[in-house]
């Protein structure tokens, strides 16, 4: 199955707003939705499920990991952003890795995603916190081969992973 990974800049907490952009992007065919900002996330988490969709939620660097704890068993993914959202070529925020990795411990099952950053320099540190989806931009396009980067990034993170029951 296709799947569009759509992380919209909704920063209205109104949950009306949120369904609406959902609802436009569920029209679009996608089949994942990243939602950080909702008063009720267990009740948009259900209102995704029930169109047959994945559900991602994101948390920003200064966000607390604790405030996912209670939906870890609710989501298919949790993104981890590294930079401060907004643009490419920021520096990795190494801070962002303890998060990871206390998700990590609590979900082994989770598709711990991250975002900013990424780089031959920084996987390492990503891979072992436990990131299993690495989301790069600028050490992808900028890179000489680019194949070569992405298939080091999968080799990184797949002999990381064997350490978890499963990989996604
Ligand atoms: O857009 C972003 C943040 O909002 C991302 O960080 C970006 O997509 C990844 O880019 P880079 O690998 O250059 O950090």
């Amino acid at each position: 199955m296709p799947q569009a990974i759509i992380s919209p800049s909704i920063l209205s907490s109104d949950f009306a707003q949120l369904a609406v952009e959902s609802q436009r992007m569920i029209n679009e065919g996608a089949d994942w939705l990243h939602i950080e900002a909702s008063q009720d996330p267990g009740k948009l988490i259900d209102e995704i499920r029930e169109h047959g969709m994945k559900v991602g939620v994101a948390v920003k660097p200064k966000t607390p990991i604790d405030v996912i704890f209670p939906l870890g068993h609710m989501i298919d993914m949790c993104l981890v952003m590294t930079v401060e959202p907004g643009f490419g070529g920021q520096k990795f925020m190494t801070e962002c890795m303890p998060k990871v990795k206390a998700l990590r411990e609590r979900f082994p099952e989770l598709n711990i995603e991250v975002d900013g950053g990424l780089s031959l320099d920084t996987i390492d540190e990503a891979s072992k916190a436990g990131a299993n989806v690495i989301v790069a931009g600028t050490s992808i396009f900028k890179a000489s081969n680019p194949n070569e980067v992405i298939k080091t990034f999968r080799n990184k993170v797949t002999a990381e992973q064997v350490k978890y029951s499963k990989l996604d």
